[in-house]
């Protein structure tokens, strides 16, 4: 019997611990605290970005969201994180992608403070992750909650062949990075990778971020294969799709999101306990 990995029910665990500690933070005295910037009207943008606030709030976390037309300039948004910076009711700052073109997002999260970087997406954050250096730094947050799915299933990494469809530095770089710090054995599938289907069908693990929906069938997969879909998309019809043909894909796999109520809702889970982590950490930097 395939196992649906209920990311709706993780998530759930996850933000009832986040607002636990939220709770012991404000009887120290500290409110975690985070900053959404928000430049123009991405309507998918819209709704993650007041799901983040709603959840936010909902779980005690002190909630800004700058939000600027889709015509801002580069320097109104430096300015903007500069500030944040400054700001010490905030502790976690993220800049929603996508940006509107003439932005250099590269720029912009460099700009954040890398103790402030709740996606991990800071060069700096993300060098100590691919150096696998001990100590504490943020991880950008869908890959953090695949790793806490995974772990919830007691997936064995060491040794594991993995194979991950999409090379972004929001989820596929990243997941590399987590899963062969785990001692797996991890293939990246690009566009020009030759035979990808050979690939995937000699994989234990499988996490797809194409963008593509139905990418994934049942015929690619290994069977008794851990099915990861990190796919968002939006039939003709408005129905929310992944990038693995879930029916088909679910006869095959021993284990596999779903979406919606799958990889979604634990990155959000991610960002919040991620806050709250940066919060505690800056508690541990002022006492030196
Ligand atoms: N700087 C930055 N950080 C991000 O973390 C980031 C980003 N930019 N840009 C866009 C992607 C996408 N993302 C999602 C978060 C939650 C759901 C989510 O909750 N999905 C629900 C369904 C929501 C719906 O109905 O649309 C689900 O899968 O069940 C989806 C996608 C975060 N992202």
């Amino acid at each position: 019997m395939v196992k649906i990995i209920d990311g709706k029910a993780l998530a759930k665990q996850e933000n009832e611990k986040t607002a636990h500690r939220v709770e012991k933070l404000k009887q120290k005295g500290i409110v975690p605290g985070l900053a959404v910037i928000l430049a123009g009207e991405d309507p998918a943008s819209l709704v993650y970005v007041r799901n983040k606030q709603r959840k936010a709030e909902k779980l005690g976390i002190y909630s800004i969201q700058k939000n600027f037309p889709a015509t801002v300039d580069q320097a109104t948004l430096l300015q903007t994180i500069e500030a944040l910076n400054d700001d010490p009711k905030v502790h976690g700052i993220l800049v929603q992608e996508p940006l509107p073109k003439h932005l250099n997002g590269q720029a912009l999260v460099a700009a954040i403070d890398p103790q402030k970087d709740v996606d991990g997406f800071h060069p700096l954050n993300v060098g100590k992750l691919y150096n696998h250096l001990p100590g504490n730094y943020p991880v950008a947050c869908t890959p953090r909650g695949i790793i806490t799915m995974l772990d919830s299933l007691n997936f064995n990494y060491v040794g594991a062949k993995v194979a991950i469809v999409g090379r972004s530095i929001l989820v596929g770089r990243p997941m590399q990075a987590l899963l062969i710090n785990r001692d797996a054995t991890v293939t990246m599938i690009g566009r020009q990778t030759p035979d990808p289907a050979a690939i995937i069908k000699d994989a234990d693990l499988v996490i797809v971020a194409t963008g593509k929906a139905n990418f994934l069938t049942a015929s690619m997969v290994k069977p008794g294969a851990v099915v990861i879909d990190v796919g968002i998309n939006r039939t003709p019809e408005g129905k929310l799709v992944g990038d693995v043909n879930f029916e088909q894909v679910k006869a095959v796999a021993s284990a596999i999101t779903p979406v919606p109520g799958g990889v979604g809702p634990m990155t959000i889970a991610s960002l919040m306990s991620q806050t709250v982590d940066l919060a505690e950490w800056s508690l541990e930097n002022a006492k030196g």
